[in-house]
């Protein structure tokens, strides 16, 4: 895609979170997960890559002791259909007797992070919660709901705040939908 291709791509699409918006969304999401695990001393894994806007955004909201890090794990490569589950960086081996939260930027077809859930029980996390700062309205009858949402998108393709259309646009600091075809 050329830059006046992915200019043209966001210039049709349609805001539908701003910029205001996602960082009221994420203070509100700080102060529920501190209510619920201020005192576990949790593991916060990030999930790369779609989780980097909002982990860099949420962990400095976040005022009491945790520990840091992500796993890798792709379905859309790039694409705007899902496909097989493919992991890329495991989580490490310190998630054994852990309270385990796990950030992501979207809760589509749920299925991303549910096999994070079933590796993350595997590898032996004492509790698994998740925080996701979209959740898609597709009507789908997912095999996870997130335990912190933060807003509820279309069901549409979006991309802003960490999630990419083809592979673009991870930098906005607002949610858009992609024009329907
Ligand atoms: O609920 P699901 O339908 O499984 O989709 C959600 C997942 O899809 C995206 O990742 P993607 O596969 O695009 O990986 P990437 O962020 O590394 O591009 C997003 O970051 C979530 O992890
Ligand atoms: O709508 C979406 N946008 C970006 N990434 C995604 N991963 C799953 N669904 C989406």
């Amino acid at each position: 895609m050329t830059p006046l291709q992915a200019q043209q791509l966001l210039d049709n699409a349609e805001c539908v979170a701003s910029a205001d918006t996602v960082q009221a969304v994420i203070n509100r999401l700080a102060s529920e997960i501190a209510g619920k695990l201020a005192a576990d001393l949790p593991l916060v894994l990030a999930v790369m890559g779609g989780a980097v806007v909002f982990a860099g955004q949420l962990l400095p909201r976040l005022n009491f002791p945790l520990e840091f890090d992500y796993l890798h794990v792709t379905r859309y490569r790039g694409k705007t259909q899902g496909g097989a589950v493919e992991w890329r960086v495991l989580p490490g081996q310190n998630v054994a007797g852990r309270s385990v939260l796990v950030l992501d930027d979207i809760l589509d077809e749920g299925e991303t992070l549910a096999a994070i859930r079933d590796k993350l029980h595997d590898m032996g996390a004492a509790r698994v919660w998740s925080a996701v700062l979209t959740n898609k309205d597709n009507g789908l009858t997912k095999p996870i709901q997130a335990d912190f949402v933060g807003l509820e998108v279309p069901n549409r393709y979006v991309f802003g705040c960490g999630m990419d259309a083809y592979g673009l646009w991870r930098n906005l600091p607002a949610i858009y939908a992609l024009k329907d075809k």
